[in-house]
């Protein structure tokens, strides 16, 4: 099958966008990992399918599948460059765009400084929700957060789950640099107590406005940013009582402004750059 793709990037975090506002293309999880690869096919941390409006009052639908093919229910850095893709390739003429998700209803606003500036609704913080299974452990209370220790080693990590619509699991590192990404990444992602596996957030506090984040995404790796991994570590930190309710969030691959005023139903808002890299066709082999 032969199609055309537009790759795009927020903050590093890469991504193969798909239009199939005129029809779906049908794809099967092996062919979303095969755009995926950055090998043998296109490469991107996820791939984004934008589809009609599916009920009144919304504009879009947006699906997301992660490299290794699966479907998830939330993407951050992918809603800002859904945002910038529907305007700027003429399929709307409206700059803050109502968007189904798997994960509810977000609205992506295309800001004058070309910038884009979403609402990501509320954070989910109750643990069995994430969702979290924290039977028969002793959680340590900090500030507003409950973290529980996933007992990978004497220090812990201490974990606080948050949910952004995907689940996400935030632990403090003195320096995101030093942090073990590359060993407690993978065994955070596939740990038992995430019945969905999680996004781990390694997160460095450098003042109470600025933070440091890395994130081992689930079913992705280590990505260079991740939106709602900015916004799960930001809700912690405030929970945690380290963060005010607006914080920079540096990432490796570019900065994002995060700000939730700190209640349990208030929208967290994300702001940060959304990219067109090129577009693209490829022939997609037919695999099931
Ligand atoms: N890996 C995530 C999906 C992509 C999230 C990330 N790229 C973002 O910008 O929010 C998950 O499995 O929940």
């Amino acid at each position: 099958m032969h199609i055309r793709f537009t790759k795009m990037q927020g903050a590093g975090n890469d991504f193969v966008v798909l239009d199939e506002t005129q029809g779906r293309l049908g794809l099967s999880p092996a062919q979303y990992r095969f755009l995926a690869d950055r090998h043998f096919g296109v490469g991107a941390d996820q791939i984004l399918s934008v589809r009609p409006a599916p009920a009144e009052g919304i504009d879009f639908e947006y699906v997301i599948h992660n490299a290794d093919g699966g479907e998830v229910e939330q993407c951050g850095n992918g809603a800002r460059c859904f945002a910038r893709y529907v305007h700027d390739k003429g399929l709307t003429s409206k700059t803050t765009i109502r968007v189904q998700t798997l994960a509810g209803v977000i609205a992506p606003e295309l800001a004058a400084d070309g910038r884009v500036r979403v609402d990501m609704g509320r954070p989910e913080l109750q643990a069995e929700r994430v969702p979290f299974d924290a039977s028969g452990l002793e959680p340590r209370r900090q500030g507003q957060a409950q973290t529980w220790s996933l007992a990978l080693d004497a220090s812990g990590p201490w974990i606080t789950p948050v949910s952004m619509g995907n689940p996400h699991a935030v632990l403090l590192v003195a320096d995101v640099d030093t942090a073990p990404v590359a060993t407690w990444g993978p065994q955070i992602e596939q740990h038992p107590r995430f019945p969905q596996r999680v996004n781990a957030g390694f997160l460095q506090i450098v003042s109470r406005g600025e933070v440091r984040l890395r994130v081992y995404e689930r079913g992705a790796g280590e990505t260079l940013a991740c939106g709602t991994g900015a916004c799960a570590a930001v809700v912690a930190g405030i929970r945690l009582g380290l963060l005010d309710s607006q914080v920079q969030v540096h990432t490796r691959g570019g900065l994002l402004s995060i700000a939730w005023a700190g209640a349990d139903d208030d929208a967290v808002f994300m702001t940060g750059p959304a990219t067109f890299v090129f577009d693209g066709q490829i022939e997609l082999p037919e695999v099931p």
